[in-house]
């Protein structure tokens, strides 16, 4: 990108400029916030009785509702920067209204690792405070940001996983009723995984008070 079509996005309020000693960064899976990152093992979900190990790989598996073997092999994957390489060859076969839905793809997708893991994910979330949370990037600054000083200290994107983190955070202290223990489908069509429509995702907190129930 070029400094002048840098500036014009930052004029139309797509772009974001932050400082990064001033903001929550996710970059590296193992520092203090990596597991706000859709790259961090240990935040495992349960998708229609089908276990997807990484929120990457659930991310990358939308893209193909129509080409079940390729997400047995993205679902299949311990490594989520695995499930992406396996999706990569295939990113021109993405259904073809990808670049419009994938937005609610990866709302979705993180109000479901929360349900499913509320504890440390909504934990780390609210670990953040106030403060705006920026995923660091080094090529992609529609999903993050990238730095573009000499110093390393400003990040320029449109930080869109950041903002959804942030605002997810905000739905979190607010949900004073436990409605983020259950995520509805996206209502988009060919909603699928493994040929079989996605439904309604629980909190494993919620089934259990149910069992209990019975
Ligand atoms: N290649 C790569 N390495 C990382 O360390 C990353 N955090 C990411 N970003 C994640 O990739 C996903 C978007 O994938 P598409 O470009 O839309 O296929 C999203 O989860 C980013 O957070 N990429």
């Amino acid at each position: 990108m070029t400094l002048n079509s840098d500036l014009n996005l930052l004029k139309n309020g797509l772009m974001r400029k932050y400082v990064r000693n001033e903001v929550v960064v996710v970059y590296k899976t193992k520092e203090a916030f990596g597991g706000l990152s859709n790259m961090a093992s240990g935040y495992p979900l349960n998708i229609n009785d089908i276990c997807v190990l990484t929120t990457e790989a659930l991310y990358q598996a939308c893209r193909f509702p129509h080409m079940p073997k390729i997400q047995q092999e993205i679902i299949g994957q311990y490594n989520p920067m695995i499930s992406k390489k396996i999706s990569k060859p295939y990113q021109a076969f993405s259904r073809p209204d990808w670049n419009s839905v994938r937005f609610k793809v990866m709302r979705w997708c993180l109000r479901v690792k929360l349900a499913q893991n509320y504890e440390e994910f909504g934990g780390l979330l609210l670990a953040t405070g106030n403060r705006p949370i920026v995923e660091q990037s080094r090529k992609d600054d529609y999903w993050g940001a990238k730095l573009v000083d000499d110093v390393g200290n400003v990040l320029v994107g449109q930080n869109v996983l950041g903002r959804l983190l942030m605002e997810l955070r905000e739905k979190i202290k607010k949900d004073t009723e436990n409605m983020l223990y259950t995520v509805r489908p996206l209502n988009i069509p060919d909603f699928s995984l493994l040929d079989q429509p996605i439904g309604i995702i629980k909190s494993h907190k919620l089934e259990n008070r149910q069992k209990n129930l019975f």
